[in-house]
């Protein structure tokens, strides 16, 4: 089954070649990510990330995330790589979110970090300037990666929760607790980096196809 076919939208995030990518559509997945973040074990150059997008078939959305980016960096980009979203993991103000969606003609997706109750509110601030909301597990204190971190939360946080906008359950999630998730939280789309991976960086084709599986 296809990935818009599906009754659940699933992003494999973190893909680095073209074996990534067909791994990831051949499970199903809806959404591709590329990680443009130098630190991260899953960082792509623009090169990698041009024949990793290339690669989607039609119907398989190519998100870019980056942290923080300069307008400079976008454009770099954007110039080279055929993105359909992309996604803000750093610590992007709204205002910047709308600057962002102005300037690249993409739909953005703000990943907003959860630990607790209090920081619901962001997700309202966010939900009325972005296209889609990536609601994550906030990373530790310290911790050297913003997201990826195989981090959960806990997801009766968003029992009965509605956002005016798409959005997608990410944090720690992997092919033995995504159905649970899906049970508690209602999510209708599931991001997933660490989960699916044998090590960092490294996507495990296996994993990723019992990941979509289990996501239903
Ligand atoms: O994956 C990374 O290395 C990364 C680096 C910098 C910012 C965000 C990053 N990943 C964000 C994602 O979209 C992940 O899929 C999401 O945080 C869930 O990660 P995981 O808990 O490993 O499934």
């Amino acid at each position: 089954m296809t990935g818009p076919d599906r009754q659940r939208r699933v992003k494999i995030c973190g893909l680095r070649s073209t074996a990534d990518v067909s791994a990831a559509a051949e499970a199903g997945a809806a959404y591709v990510g590329l990680v443009f973040f130098a630190r991260s074990p899953r960082h792509v150059t623009v090169d990698q990330a041009r024949a990793a997008a290339l690669a989607a078939p039609p119907g398989v959305a190519k998100v870019g995330l980056f942290v923080d980016p300069d307008d400079a960096m976008l454009d770099a980009v954007l110039a080279a790589v055929p993105l359909d979203l992309v996604q803000l993991h750093g610590h992007e103000t709204p205002e910047r979110v709308a600057v962002v969606r102005a300037r690249t003609g993409l739909p953005v997706m703000k990943a907003v970090g959860v630990s607790g109750p209090q920081d619901l509110a962001e997700i309202d601030r966010f939900a009325r300037v972005a296209d889609q909301i990536l609601v994550d597990a906030k990373p530790a204190a310290g911790a050297d990666l913003p997201g990826g971190n195989g981090l959960s939360f806990d997801w009766r946080l968003l029992v009965g929760r509605r956002w005016p906008v798409p959005w997608m359950l990410a944090g720690g999630l992997t092919p033995d607790n995504v159905a649970e998730a899906v049970r508690l939280t209602g999510a209708r789309q599931l991001d997933v980096s660490s989960g699916v991976e044998a090590a960092p960086g490294v996507k495990d084709a296996g994993r990723i196809a019992a990941f979509v599986a289990a996501a239903g």
